[in-house]
């Protein structure tokens, strides 16, 4: 039975003329490692070049508003990403694995980063695509980044629905 959820078939945008930016978190890096290539091969797939693409890390997730508004990535402007420049990106993804513990750290977190990340999109005007997986344990998490768990069942891999998530945003942004 075909699945109800999750964005459906991606359309196509040609996404060869974007400047997209990840910045990912490095706590449990093993589902984080996966995500990441997902969302990089659906960029490729939309056509976004390989050196347009510029990929930063942070400790964790909570690090991640942060470092997508300034750390490391060039300033974030109102001003298109031109060829070979240092100038903004079209879309940045933030990607982050927070798996619940036995305390409610997982939740102030997970709530702290999620508006910390609206907001820096809402106030740059560079879309970021919402690439923080909040799951209950690790089985939750490697199922959402297309790895088999113990269970031996393969999910849906987020990542490139992230990917593909911003070339869409990143077109519609340049108009
Ligand atoms: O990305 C994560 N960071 C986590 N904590 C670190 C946090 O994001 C910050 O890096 C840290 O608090 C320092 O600011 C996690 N847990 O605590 O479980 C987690 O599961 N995932």
């Amino acid at each position: 039975m075909a699945t109800l959820k999750g964005p459906g078939a991606p359309k196509s945008y040609d996404g060869s003329g974007l400047r997209v930016g990840i910045v990912h978190a490095r706590w449990n890096n093993k589902i984080i490692d996966a995500l990441l290539s997902g969302a990089k091969k659906s960029l490729a797939d939309a056509g976004v070049k390989k050196e347009n693409i510029v990929i930063q890390s942070v400790p964790g997730s909570y690090e991640l508003p942060f470092a997508v508004q300034r750390i490391d990535l060039p300033s974030l402007t109102k001003e298109p990403a031109t060829k070979g420049s240092t100038a903004p990106f079209d879309a940045i993804i933030a990607i982050g694995v927070l798996i619940k513990g036995e305390t409610m750290h997982f939740e102030y977190i997970a709530d702290a980063t999620t508006q910390g990340l609206m907001r820096v999109q809402l106030d740059s005007g560079v879309p970021v695509i919402f690439g923080l997986l909040t799951v209950l344990d690790e089985e939750q998490g490697l199922a959402r980044a297309g790895i088999a768990g113990v269970g031996g069942n393969v999910g849906h891999n987020h990542g490139s629905d992230w990917g593909s998530a911003a070339v869409e945003l990143g077109v519609k942004r340049k108009g």
